[in-house]
């Protein structure tokens, strides 16, 4: 008998994986035994991608979840309502669940996975981070014996995207941003993908994975893109740097019993492995005991690349569905949540890390040596500090730190913030 799925979703990657299941041949046997059996939307009288008989579309997404006859529902809609309440409809009435949906895994995940152990049913989201790079299965499966210290990605399209052309053609942010939304990678509000949300709610699911616990979404400290300009790419470039919106989950220090997890764009060496990572490509460094370095690289975002995983995450519960006997009764370790306690985070005060600072000042003698007053009164040693031009009669200075706790540097920032000199300090990024 087929496997009947309940498509919640026809846009970008709805209609991608539609799109992909009425495409199988030459692709694993088992889509063959795959019925797309119903399709919730918004709107029935929007052009589609796909083409689909018109009895199966619906407007009443709730009738699809609480369909007995469908097996799998998969939620590609986005938003947090009503996605929230069908994922745990679908699950309270017995049925797995795929979903691409961040956003809502990474604020209602307690509630999700607890729904799903109690209904004995999986939730798979795969598509969720890092688009189709497979990275949550290599880290609920194949890594999952390691002891992970650091996972460090570029899991935004959107932004990289933009970084990317901000960096190669000197492009503005608006126009960048513009083209990134016509060709599919942006959220329908794409304020998540530019002020680091969305990458906030990828690297909660991932330190989640990594580090066996759950992650209060608002522990993790967001930074976005939009402060990053022309001016700071051009100096990092000379500095040897290229900027990246970076996603950060470690152990803090020393201290195994707390993380650090933080969005915020970052200064990356240019020799550094995810600092040749363009355009809407995505990719993940895992480091942990034994296995060393790994890193996952490949398309973030697009109808195409989140398709494939959406649908190898159908094609997994399809085998479980398809080999499961009517004795079996425990659900599978490696496919189940098994996290229940919370990991403590610390806060970004304590962060310690290296910083570009970038000052407007008068054009007066000394100016360099007052920084440096304030800089050494709180304990900031200086690792380059470089004066190169001038914005109409402002002196521009660039300051590159050694690593510094980031609630120390901030200190000698205020006092240097009340100088007579200084007028203004437009950027302040942390360096890798
Ligand atoms: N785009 C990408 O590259 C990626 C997206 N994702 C995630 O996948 C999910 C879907 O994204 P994407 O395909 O880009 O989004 P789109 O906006 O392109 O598509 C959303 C679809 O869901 C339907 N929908 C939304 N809300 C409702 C509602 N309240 N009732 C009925 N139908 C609704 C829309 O219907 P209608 O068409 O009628 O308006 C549309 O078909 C999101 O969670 C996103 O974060 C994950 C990885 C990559
Ligand atoms: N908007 C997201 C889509 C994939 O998750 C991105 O740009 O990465
Ligand atoms: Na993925």
């Amino acid at each position: 008998m087929g496997v009947k799925l309940g498509i919640l979703g026809l846009g970008t990657v709805g209609a991608g994986t539609v799109q992909l299941l009425q495409d199988a041949t030459g692709r694993h046997p088992l889509l063959e035994e795959l019925e797309i059996y119903r399709v919730g939307v918004r709107s029935l009288d929007k052009p589609r991608a796909v083409e689909l008989p018109a009895d199966i579309i619906t407007t009443d997404l709730e009738s699809i979840v609480n369909d007995p006859a469908v097996d799998i529902v998969v939620e590609v809609m986005g938003g947090l309502e009503p996605a929230r309440s069908l994922i745990l409809q679908a699950l309270k009435n017995g049925k797995h669940v795929v979903t691409a949906n961040k956003a809502a895994i990474a604020r209602f995940g307690n509630e999700i996975f607890t729904t799903a152990n109690e209904a004995g049913v999986y939730v798979m989201l795969e598509a969720a981070v890092g688009g189709g790079i497979p990275v949550i299965q290599p880290l609920k499966q194949s890594l999952s014996v390691n002891r992970i210290h650091t996972v460090t990605g570029i899991v935004n399209g959107t932004t990289n995207y933009i970084l990317t052309r901000m960096q190669q053609e000197g492009s503005n942010f608006e126009d960048v941003l513009a083209d990134a939304q016509k060709l599919g990678y942006a959220e329908a509000d794409p304020t998540a993908d530019v002020d680091g949300l969305d990458a906030g709610d990828k690297i909660a699911i991932l330190a989640s994975l990594a580090f066996g616990g759950r992650i209060h979404l608002q522990d993790v400290y967001c930074e976005g893109i939009r402060q990053v300009s022309k001016t700071d790419i051009a100096y990092a470039e000379k500095l040897g740097f290229v900027i990246k919106l970076l996603a950060i989950a470690k152990l803090h220090g020393q201290d195994t019993s707390k993380l650090s997890v933080r969005v915020h764009p970052t200064l990356l060496p240019k020799a550094h492995p995810l600092a040749s990572i363009n355009g809407v490509y995505n990719a993940i460094l895992v480091e942990g005991e034994p296995i060393g370095q790994v890193m996952f690289f490949g398309p973030g975002a697009g109808a195409g690349a989140t398709a494939s995983a959406v649908s190898s995450d159908i094609l997994n519960l399809t085998a479980t569905l398809k080999t499961k006997t009517a004795s079996e009764t425990k659900p599978n370790p490696l496919l189940a949540c098994r996290h229940q306690d919370y990991c403590q985070i610390a806060p970004i005060s304590e962060l310690v890390t290296r910083f570009y600072t970038r000052f407007l000042t008068k054009d007066q003698s000394g100016v360099i040596g007052k920084l440096g007053t304030c800089f050494g009164n709180y304990g900031v040693s200086l690792e380059s500090v470089v004066q190169t031009g001038f914005q109409g009669d402002l002196a521009e200075i660039v300051v590159v730190t050694h690593d510094v706790k980031e609630g120390d540097f901030r200190q000698a920032l205020t006092e240097i913030h009340n100088l007579e000199a200084i007028d203004s300090i437009p950027s302040l990024l942390r360096v890798l």
